[in-house]
């Protein structure tokens, strides 16, 4: 049987086993959780390495039906353990792994399809509670730009969201020519590991609201950018509305989001 690669779900397939066993390698699988998901298995290059590990039990979420049926002529150990279905649109409580009736934590791995790569982030966002780990392989140049911290140019709105949940190392490159199809792009595995807050420490909403929108004008200064939101007093005195929002780590951030929601209007105490 062989599944026929369709562009519409990104589905480029790994042909290189060094690879994909360094990639399942990544997992530490000793982080508080006894269950992976691999998010779109295809015909399973990675999930061969996973399934063995007694570390922790796999599962897969796959949205393509011809993997699905491939998945489970050849991978028998899968059975019971395949969601099939579109990931983003899932509700995460179905990720009971058999506990019925509770939400266990899990890693995430994959080789995620391109496309929609950075709504899977956000989809992780959502859960990040449960989710104390995350490998996976994306397009090279948005591996990159997650793993960047503040201050280089291709440091954005996601990267702020993800470091300030989790740590994240890029791990290496992948050529092209390891694919069927081989992707234009090149590759970038990544990991991420829950780091240890539990809150921001600053209202989590005004937060998103303040990195959407200094990214949004990522060129202008956060004195113009931040405009649309109305700048309050306390913000304005500080001294980061000369910067762009690519210089401010998550730290800076988090304290700009509590300037921005100063309700006293008053310019913060000068020396
Ligand atoms: C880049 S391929 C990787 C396949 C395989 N893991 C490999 O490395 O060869 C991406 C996989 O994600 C699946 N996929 C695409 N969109 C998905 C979605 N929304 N939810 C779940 N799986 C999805 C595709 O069908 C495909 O199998």
């Amino acid at each position: 049987m062989y599944v026929k690669p369709k562009k519409h779900l990104g589905q480029h397939f790994l042909d290189d086993q060094r690879i994909a066993q360094k990639i399942a390698d990544l997992l530490t699988g000793h982080d508080g959780y006894r269950y992976v998901l691999e998010i779109g298995p295809g015909t399973g290059v990675l999930t061969q390495y996973l399934l063995p590990k007694s570390e922790y039990e796999t599962y897969v979420v796959e949205i393509d039906t011809e993997s699905v049926t491939y998945l489970k002529k050849y991978f028998l150990p899968l059975k019971g353990r395949i969601f099939e279905g579109d990931f983003l649109t899932m509700d995460p409580a179905v990720f009971t792994f058999g506990q019925e009736g509770s939400e266990p934590p899990f890693a995430v791995i994959g080789n995620f399809p391109y496309n929609i790569s950075s709504q899977i982030f956000f989809k992780i966002l959502e859960i990040k509670d449960r989710v104390p780990e995350v490998v996976c392989m994306l397009q090279r140049e948005v591996a990159q730009r997650l793993a960047a911290p503040a201050g280089k140019k291709d440091y954005g709105l996601l990267s702020v969201f993800l470091q300030a949940w989790y740590d994240i190392t890029y791990e290496f490159t992948v050529d092209p020519d390891v694919f069927i199809p081989p992707p234009k792009v090149h590759s970038g595995v990544i990991r991420l590991k829950r780091n240890k807050v539990t809150e921001l420490g600053c209202d989590e909403r005004k937060f998103t609201q303040v990195v959407k929108a200094g990214f949004n004008q990522r060129r202008k200064t956060l004195r113009n950018a931040l405009k649309p939101l109305g700048i309050t007093e306390a913000a304005a005195a500080s001294h980061f509305m000369d910067k762009r929002a690519e210089q401010l780590s998550v730290a800076e951030f988090i304290e700009l989001t509590l300037l921005m929601s100063d309700k006293s209007g008053k310019a913060p105490a000068t020396e």
